[in-house]
């Protein structure tokens, strides 16, 4: 039991009274911060009668002291569950107790692009076309349903064990309602200054300008950087400095990046959102057309960098 798991408001069994699924709580996978500063929690569940393995996602009521929070976990799950697309997270089902409401995932063993970035820092370029194309490929489905997912990162992007790029938690994603809508959710900002870092939020997002589908090409412009340069484009030790320089729009392209890359960063991480290019039209991009791209990638390049000769 790893020390971050108290674990004692989330039974060792969990049962589903709709579909009377009985899951074992197993091994605690993380935990991540949800709308009101308090955290939800991560734990592998079983389902007993079919074996089955499963991430599931477990939410205390306790938080819930606000009207709106409620709203917000239905919110995500309205939208996940609506999803299906091998490069989003499979959605297998939720159900609620006195204490928890509990979401069941796709598990993907391999865990989160994070781990990856933290054990291997600058990818090669063949093996950042490889996922980026599966984001790419993820997103434009996304915006496709009207869906802006609003916080691709890292810990949010999970492998499974062929390798494949499953885009999850919905936690802040939006529906637009209408063509040209602007999305200017006020406790959305609230929400992505109090849970950590700013990650890869849009100068618009800061300046609290209205929003669009645009914030996520931004956040894969981030990610992009991330993966070829080993590290965030507008990293700095202090929170005030970070969001000055996302303003700004100050970072660095280091010389040892390929004119392609460069270039398709630079249109991704452009001030003005309506600069920026599209998600089907970054797919056409020579980046993705002109480079290596591998059919798939072994294991072994969670640790060790592969080579393509
Ligand atoms: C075998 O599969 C995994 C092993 C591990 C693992 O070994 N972790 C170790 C880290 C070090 N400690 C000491 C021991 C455990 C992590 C993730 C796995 N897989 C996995 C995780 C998944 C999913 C699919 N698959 C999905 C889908 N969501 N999550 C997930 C994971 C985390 Cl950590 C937090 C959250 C999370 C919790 C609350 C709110 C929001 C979120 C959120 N980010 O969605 C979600």
């Amino acid at each position: 039991m790893s020390k971050m798991d108290d674990g004692k408001e989330i039974p060792d069994f969990i049962v589903d009274p709709g579909t009377r699924t009985t899951y074992k709580k197993g091994r605690f996978f993380g935990k991540a911060c949800t709308y009101t500063g308090g955290f939800a929690k991560c734990y592998e569940i079983t389902d007993v009668k079919s074996g089955a393995v499963y991430a599931g996602k477990i939410v205390p009521k306790k938080l819930m002291t606000k009207h709106n929070q409620r709203e917000k976990i239905t919110q995500e799950i309205a939208i996940h569950r609506s999803m299906n697309h091998k490069h989003i997270v499979g959605f297998h089902g939720f159900f609620e107790d006195d204490l928890n409401i509990y979401i069941v995932l796709e598990l993907c063993r391999k865990r989160s692009m994070m781990e990856l970035h933290k054990r291997r820092k600058a990818l090669t370029e063949p093996e950042t076309r490889y996922y980026l194309r599966q984001i790419l490929l993820g997103v434009l489905y996304l915006h496709e349903h009207h869906i802006i997912h609003r916080d691709l990162k890292l810990g949010n992007l999970f492998l499974n064990d062929d390798m494949e790029v499953k885009i999850g938690d919905f936690g802040l994603a939006a529906k637009l309602e209408f063509d040209g809508e602007r999305k200017k959710k006020k406790e959305f900002f609230y929400f992505r200054t109090l849970c950590g870092t700013p990650n890869y939020i849009a100068p618009e997002i800061l300046q609290k300008r209205g929003h669009s589908y645009e914030v996520d090409v931004w956040s894969i412009g981030c990610i992009m950087y991330t993966l070829l340069v080993g590290k965030p484009p507008f990293e700095t030790n202090s929170l005030k400095e970070t969001y000055g320089r996302i303003k700004r729009c100050e970072y660095v392209l280091p010389p040892f990046l390929k004119k392609s890359a460069s270039v398709l960063i630079s249109k991704m991480l452009q001030p003005d959102p309506k600069a920026r290019p599209r998600v089907e039209e970054l797919l056409s991009n020579s980046f993705f057309t002109s480079g290596y791209l591998p059919p798939q990638l072994p294991v072994s390049c969670l640790t060790t960098a592969p080579r393509f000769d």
